[in-house]
């Protein structure tokens, strides 16, 4: 997936994957995997609304998103005052406890992250297909040494479907993982309540959380 996939589709708004409300998983999981953490990296962030639940929680949030239409979207429909500067090789959004650094997050330093312990991905690492996945975990472990992570992923037959979102299973998050502590805590058929997947010939999709420590 290049970047001007991602660009194109924020370009076009064909956000599919953002949603109205928060995570459901988010606010279940979050005094397991967030409340002890000061700081949250949000990878991938697109404009979720999540990123305004773990700042509501008190939560310095940092995240880090390729396009800049949906970082301003975000501090637009926040109605947040923009503070903008030129970091580097990113362009950081900032006000109050929030940081959106606009650009690649493998080109992320691990000074970047300093004010953070934990991790919210939800449909970051199955945005990438597998050919990049372990360099994001391996880029996400560079950048932090030690971390609490909530990983939200999809499962679903591959062939019925081309990604992104991509079908990551747990036997490959394993693998990814294998140098942490994973817990696989969730997994839900949510076919029936994704028409539009259905409609693209999916048998099942299942909605899945993984707590994983390092
Ligand atoms: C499937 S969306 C998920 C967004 C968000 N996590 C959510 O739940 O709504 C994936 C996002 O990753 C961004 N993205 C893809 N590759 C990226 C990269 N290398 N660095 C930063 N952002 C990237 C895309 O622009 C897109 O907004």
């Amino acid at each position: 997936m290049d970047k001007s996939f991602w660009l194109d589709k924020w370009e076009k708004q064909e956000i599919g994957f953002h949603l109205a409300q928060v995570h459901p998983l988010l606010k279940k999981y979050y005094q397991t995997v967030f409340s002890q953490a000061d700081g949250v990296f949000v990878p991938l962030c697109g404009k979720t609304t999540d990123l305004t639940f773990l700042l509501n929680q008190g939560k310095y949030v940092l995240g880090c998103e390729l396009s800049e239409k949906a970082v301003a979207a975000y501090f637009q429909e926040h109605r947040l005052e923009i503070k903008k500067q030129q970091l580097g090789e990113f362009v950081e959004y900032q006000n109050d406890h929030l940081s959106l650094l606009v650009g690649d997050f493998f080109k992320l330093s691990a000074a970047q992250l300093v004010g953070c312990q934990a991790i919210y991905d939800r449909a970051a690492l199955i945005a990438l297909p597998e050919s990049m996945r372990k360099q994001y975990v391996a880029h996400l472990t560079n950048l932090m040494p030690h971390a609490s992570l909530l990983l939200v992923t999809l499962e679903y037959p591959q062939p019925q479907m081309a990604g992104p979102p991509f079908s990551v299973e747990k036997k490959e998050i394993d693998s990814l993982f294998a140098f942490a502590e994973v817990n696989s805590v969730y997994t839900n058929n949510i076919i029936e309540k994704e028409p539009k997947f259905a409609a693209r010939g999916l048998s099942y999709l299942n909605e899945c959380a993984y707590i994983i420590r390092w």
